[in-house]
């Protein structure tokens, strides 16, 4: 496969931009360095680069593209958006029509307020909680990311995890010392840190199905016992939904799980594609929220038309009678594929999936926390990563990452893919063998 103009794009990235990407996840530094593929354009299930080369992607920009890359639907929209003008700050119908949809679909939120990044709306349900809470120090589960306000920079997994700095330098100590971190899916650990620190907790901060050590679900009666223990100690309870919210079905993982947090944090799948984050709770709790309340959170491009026209589109693709069914029925077969095809080269193998999301963890234990998934062969991965690159898909160049299926993937992509997988694999245990 030839990547020489990927090779000379990103060289010159390197000379304007930090470097030479604009998010840190992009770089090709946890999977044995290289220059990063550089994309030209996308449709559907797939991508073209810069030299030419396709591929079936499960990137789908870190989720975000549920539906697949210029879905006409939501072309259609953003460029009405254009057309129409991009940016009001003045209140617009579309988003009092958007904010009736996520409330329609997570029924547990009375009350939402549109940002502009999964970041931002983390951050003001952290500042929120602490409004109304009246006290400072959060809690949160190892390896989960989520953003990178200074807060939840500690112990964050997911990007941070593959620059061996889960501390972030520029969070002063004293930030860092309002953050409780325990390890998730482990009673015991949280029992133990409620106990001694639930009295000062505003909140805690959970992805209720994690998305950030790849995906690990609760385990039975885990997030019920996170939930009781928080209410006991008056802490209250914030999804970070930035990833879940409809990916798995439509609406929430809250009510998938069928518990209700006090607050709520979206992004991602949300925007269609566009920037965009949300946060949303009870009632009582965001009157907390300026101009209503004391806790103040603003935003020049917050609510803009493009985003919220882009996101109404979005959902109404995701509307339709059976792509949650398809995704994961699509999402087995890859699966399946995937496990078998591993056995026959003799690869140690561990899958963790739900619905149209994937996670390969080269390991032959169990993922249930974020010391299991730090414990996989990241060496290993970086090797299959590059392979199932030369042969035509692309994924997240993390082994902390999910694949994530669209709407648009097909049979025959999933046939496609589990070949190209069966063909890296066999690379890979010759490398390994020799
Ligand atoms: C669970 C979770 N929360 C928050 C974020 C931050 O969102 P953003 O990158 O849009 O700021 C991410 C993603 O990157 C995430 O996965
Ligand atoms: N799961 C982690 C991310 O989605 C991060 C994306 C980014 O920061 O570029």
């Amino acid at each position: 496969m030839n990547r020489t103009k990927s090779e000379i794009i990103y060289k010159e990235a390197t000379e304007h931009i930090v470097g030479g990407v604009n998010s840190p996840s992009r770089g090709y530094h946890a999977v044995g360095g290289g220059a990063p593929t550089v994309m030209d354009r996308a449709k559907g299930a797939y991508f073209w680069d810069v030299d030419g080369n396709k591929y079936i992607d499960y990137l789908a920009a870190y989720g975000p593209i549920v539906t697949g890359h210029a879905h006409p639907h939501i072309t259609k929209a953003v460029t009405h958006a254009a057309e129409t003008g991009l940016l009001y700050g003045t209140p617009t119908r579309h988003e009092v029509k958007f904010a009736k949809m996520l409330k329609e679909a997570m029924p547990k939120m009375d009350k939402v307020r549109f940002v502009n990044s999964g970041t931002e709306a983390v951050m003001t349900t952290i500042r929120v909680a602490r409004a109304y809470t009246n006290r400072t120090k959060i809690m949160k589960f190892a390896g989960c990311y989520h953003g990178h306000s200074d807060l939840v920079l500690v112990a964050a997994g997911s990007g941070p995890a593959t620059l061996g700095t889960p501390d972030s330098a520029g969070v002063p100590n004293s930030i860092a010392k309002e953050v409780i971190t325990i390890p998730f899916n482990n009673p015991e650990a949280y029992k133990e840190a409620m106990e001694k620190w639930g009295h000062e907790v505003a909140c805690v901060l959970v992805e209720p199905i994690v998305g950030n050590f790849g995906i690990v679900e609760p385990n039975e009666g885990f997030l019920e016992l996170v939930h009781e223990l928080a209410a006991d100690k008056g802490a209250l309870i914030v999804y970070d939904e930035v990833i879940t919210a409809f990916r798995f079905h439509y609406g929430g993982a809250q009510d998938m799980l069928g518990l209700t947090p006090d607050l709520t944090a979206l992004g991602k799948v949300i925007g269609g594609g566009l920037p965009i984050g949300a946060y949303g709770g009870k009632q009582e709790i965001m009157e907390q929220v300026a101009p209503l309340g004391p806790a103040y959170q603003a935003g020049t491009m917050a609510g803009n038309p493009a985003s919220m026209l882009a996101g109404i589109a979005c959902l109404e693709v995701l509307q339709t009678e059976g792509v949650y069914e398809e995704m994961d029925r699509l999402g087995t077969m890859l699966e399946e594929g995937i496990l078998q095809s591993a056995k026959k080269h003799g690869v140690t193998l561990t899958t963790n999936r739900l619905g149209g999301a994937l996670t390969l963890f080269f390991t032959d234990e169990k993922v249930e926390n974020y010391e299991q998934a730090e414990a996989t062969d990241g060496e290993v991965f970086g090797k299959f990563f590059k392979l199932l690159l030369k042969n035509g898909i692309n994924i997240a160049p993390s082994k902390y990452e999910a694949w994530f299926l669209t709407t648009e993937h097909t049979e025959d992509d999933i046939k496609e893919t589990i070949s190209a997988v069966d063909k890296s694999f066999e690379e890979l245990s010759a490398t390994l063998n020799s």
